[in-house]
């Protein structure tokens, strides 16, 4: 029997009039998205344009208040669990145990998925984010660099059709940010799609191909992302935001 929840359409990601709404707060207005198998999409725009609203819906841990969302081939409304299980998430913030080490975080996701064989692709992760030396250690301690660090390593670590990246970069060194970047490279080489959200214009360039720029809850502008690139994309981007 075919699975209801499962849509059929091309795209790996495929947002169509989203709304989400907190009480009176309008925080995404009728947004749609479209990302195919190896795409990379950045989320750009202010505090508050609805980037991180948008992910969290994309990972299935917020409802759309309106709006047909379908991520890997799931209707998040219908079936957010499957979605949760087809993407890899960093969110913008939380999402680690803080009494649990990097090593226990990942052995727990490999348990959920049913990973076989995850132990070298653990330790070649961890190594590439310069985590290799705590991976036994709480992260309640942690930096918030190496914080944002294992979340991303958390997020790709199963090689999901969908890695949601919500600020990545974030306070990040350039060790984690050549290992993020490599991650994304990878993901989007096997065909998964990606998605970035981040304040680093010049880092979204440089990942994604494509740009979605918020303001206020809506979108105002899908474009080539080298559109958004040194001195003359710092003017393109101030004239979508004022
Ligand atoms: N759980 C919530 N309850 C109430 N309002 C919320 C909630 N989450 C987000 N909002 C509001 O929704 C709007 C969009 O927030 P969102 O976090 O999506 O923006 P953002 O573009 O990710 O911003 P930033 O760049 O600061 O991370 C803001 O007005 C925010 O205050």
């Amino acid at each position: 029997m075919s699975d209801p929840t499962h849509t059929r359409t091309a795209e790996a990601v495929d947002v169509r009039g989203l709304h989400v709404r907190f009480g009176s707060v309008h925080a995404v207005q009728g947004v749609d998205l479209t990302a195919r198998a190896g795409d990379g999409t950045a989320l750009l725009g202010r505090n508050g344009a609805g980037k991180s609203t948008t992910m969290r819906v994309l990972a299935g841990v917020v409802p759309p208040s309106e709006g047909v969302v379908s991520v890997a081939g799931h209707d998040v409304a219908l079936d957010p669990m499957a979605v949760k299980r087809a993407v890899g998430y960093c969110p913008d913030v939380g999402g680690l145990v803080p009494r649990a080490t990097p090593w226990e975080h990942l052995q727990l996701s490999a348990r959920l998925r049913r990973m076989d064989d995850w132990e070298s692709r653990a330790r070649d992760l961890l190594e590439r984010f310069d985590l290799g030396e705590v991976m036994h250690r709480v992260t309640s301690g942690f930096s918030h660099g190496m914080g944002r660090r294992l979340s991303v390593v958390l997020a790709a670590f199963h090689e999901p059709e969908v890695l949601l990246l919500d600020e990545p970069f974030d306070g990040v060194d350039p060790t984690g940010v050549t290992a993020t970047m490599d991650v994304i490279g990878e993901t989007r080489a096997r065909g998964g799609a990606v998605l970035v959200s981040t304040h680093l214009r010049e880092l979204a360039v440089e990942a994604c191909s494509t740009a979605l720029v918020l303001r206020g809850g809506s979108a105002v502008a899908r474009l080539d992302s080298a559109e958004l690139a040194g001195e003359e994309g710092t003017r393109v981007y101030r004239g979508l935001l004022d």
